[in-house]
C-alpha cells in the first residue's frame, strides 16, 4: 500500500434549487399579497428588512412602509446607493452590516432588496455570503432587471475594474416583476433594457425582434404602459428563463445568452459610467452581426435591421473603444479565461438563431470595424449608405 494515501472517501451530492418568478400589477397596494408570502410572522420582534436603492427613496420609501403597515408587519428600510459605480465590496460589507444588525437568520425572513439590478446583485451576492447564505427576495425597478436579472441565479460585485469579477450563484426565493414600477424610470434606462431584450430577440426569438423593431420606440415613450408591453416583456423573460434553467450552474459554458457580452464587458468597465451596461451589450450584439456578415452568414439586410432599430430605439451604435482593436483582442482573451479556455463566441446566423464561433481573426476585426464605421454613421439617413447590400 502507498504510505501517502490511505484512503479516499467519495462525497457527491445534488443542490437542487426551487424559486419563484411572479409577473403582477401594484406589487405594493395592501392587497396583494405576494410580498407577504416569505414574511416571518412566528417572531412577534422580528423586523421585515427592506433594501432599496437610495435613487427611488422618494417614489417608493412610502408605499414600501404602508404596505408592510397596513399588514401590522415591522419594517426597517435601509437605502443603499445605486449605479454601477457601487456595485462593489464595500457596498456589500453596509448591506452585511445591516443584516447583522436586522438578525438576519438562515432560513428565514428573507430580506427583500427593492431596486435597480446593481442594487439586487449587490444585495444578492451579500445574502449569499452572509451565514454561508440565506434567503432573499427581490423587486426589479429597471427594465433591465426585470427581463434579465429576474429569473438569473447570479449575484456578484465588480473587483479590481473587472465586471462581475466576484460573484455566486444563488437566486433569490421569489422575484416579483411588476412593469408599473417603470413609470418613474428615466428614458435612457427604458432605453438601456431594450439592449438586453435585443439580444434575447436576436439569438432566439425573430417575433421578439420585429416587435421591438415595430414597437421599440413607442414602448420606451410610454415607460412600457402601452401594447405591446406585455407581450415583449413576457417573451424576454421566457426566452431566458428557458436558456437558464438547463444550464443553471453554467456546467456548460456555451451559453447563446453570453451574446454581446464578449467584447462589451471590458469596454464598459473601461469607461463607466458614460457606457451602460444594455448600451454596451447592444453595440457589442451589433459589431457581433457585422462579424457574422462579413463572413457570408447575416445578410446585408439584417445586419441593417439591427443597426436601424437601436438607432430608432436610442441605442448607440459605436463607441471609440469598439474601434480599439487591441482593446477586442484583449476582450476576447479575458472571454476565454472566463469561459475555460474557449472563446465560445455565439454568432447571430439569421435573426432568431445562433452558433458559436471560436476564432476571430485580427483582419476579420479590421474589416467589422470598418463596415460598423460606416453603418453607424448611415443609420440615421433614409437611404442607407450603399454597404451591407448583400
Ligand atoms: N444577475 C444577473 O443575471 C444580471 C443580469 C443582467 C444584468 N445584471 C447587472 O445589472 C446591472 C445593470 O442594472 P440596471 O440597468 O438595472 O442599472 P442600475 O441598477 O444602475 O439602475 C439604473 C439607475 O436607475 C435607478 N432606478 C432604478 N429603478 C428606478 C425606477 N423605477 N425609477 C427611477 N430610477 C430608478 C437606479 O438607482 C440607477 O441609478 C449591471 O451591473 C449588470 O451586470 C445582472
Ligand atoms: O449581464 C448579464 C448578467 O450579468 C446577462 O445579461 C447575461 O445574459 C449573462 O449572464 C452574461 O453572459 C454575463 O455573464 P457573466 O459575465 O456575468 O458571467
Ligand atoms: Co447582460
Amino acid at each position: 500500500m502507498s504510505p501517502a494515501i490511505q484512503n479516499t472517501l467519495d462525497i457527491e451530492a445534488e443542490l437542487q434549487v426551487k424559486y419563484h418568478v411572479s409577473i403582477t400589477r401594484d406589487v405594493f397596494s395592501p392587497d396583494n399579497p405576494l410580498l407577504l408570502e416569505t414574511v416571518d410572522r412566528s417572531d412577534p420582534a422580528a423586523k421585515q428588512l427592506v433594501i432599496l436603492d437610495a435613487a427611488l427613496s422618494a417614489v417608493l420609501r412610502e408605499r414600501v412602509e404602508a404596505y408592510f403597515a397596513a399588514h401590522d408587519v415591522a419594517v426597517e428600510v435601509i437605502e443603499v446607493d445605486s449605479g454601477e459605480i457601487n456595485k462593489n465590496l464595500d457596498t456589500c460589507l453596509s448591506i452585511v452590516d445591516a443584516l447583522e444588525r436586522s438578525g438576519a437568520r438562515r432560513q428565514s425572513n428573507p430580506p427583500i432588496a427593492i431596486g435597480g439590478n446593481v442594487l439586487i446583485d449587490v444585495a444578492g451576492f451579500s445574502a449569499s455570503i452572509y451565514r454561508r447564505g440565506i434567503p432573499w427576495v427581490r423587486v426589479p425597478t429597471t427594465l433591465l432587471g426585470m427581463i434579465d436579472g429576474s429569473v438569473s441565479a447570479k449575484t456578484a460585485v465588480n473587483h479590481q475594474g473587472n465586471r462581475n469579477r466576484l460573484g455566486t450563484f444563488h437566486p433569490a426565493l421569489r422575484t416579483v416583476v411588476d412593469t408599473g414600477l417603470l413609470a418613474s424610470l428615466p428614458r435612457r434606462h427604458l432605453v438601456n433594457g431594450c439592449g438586453e431584450i435585443l439580444k434575447m430577440a436576436m439569438i432566439k426569438d425573430s417575433r421578439l425582434f420585429s416587435l421591438l423593431e415595430e414597437h421599440g420606440p413607442g414602448l420606451v415613450a410610454s415607460h412600457f404602459r402601452t401594447d405591446p408591453a406585455e407581450d415583449v416583456v413576457t417573451r424576454a423573460i421566457d426566452g431566458m428563463q428557458s436558456e437558464l434553467r438547463q444550464n443553471l450552474w453554467e456546467k456548460d459554458l456555451r451559453r447563446i445568452v453570453d451574446y454581446g457580452h464578449t467584447f462589451s464587458p471590458p469596454i464598459e468597465m473601461a469607461v463607466v459610467p458614460e457606457l451602460l451596461h444594455g448600451e454596451a451589450v447592444a453595440i457589442d450584439c451589433l459589431f457581433t452581426a457585422v462579424l457574422s456578415y462579413v463572413r457570408g452568414w447575416l445578410s446585408g439586410t439584417d445586419v441593417r435591421r439591427v443597426a436601424r432599430t437601436m438607432h430608432r430605439l436610442g441605442l448607440p451604435l459605436d463607441h471609440p473603444l469598439f474601434y480599439d482593436i487591441d482593446m477586442l483582442e484583449r476582450a476576447m482573451e479575458e472571454a476565454r479565461l472566463h469561459r475555460d479556455g474557449s472563446l465560445n463566441l455565439p454568432v447571430v446566423q439569421e435573426i432568431g438563431s445562433c452558433t458559436f464561433t471560436q476564432e476571430v481573426t485580427r483582419e476579420e476585426l479590421h474589416q467589422v470595424t470598418a463596415l460598423l464605421k460606416e453603418l453607424a454613421r448611415s443609420a440615421g439617413e433614409d437611404l442607407p449608405a450603399p454597404i451591407l447590400q448583400h
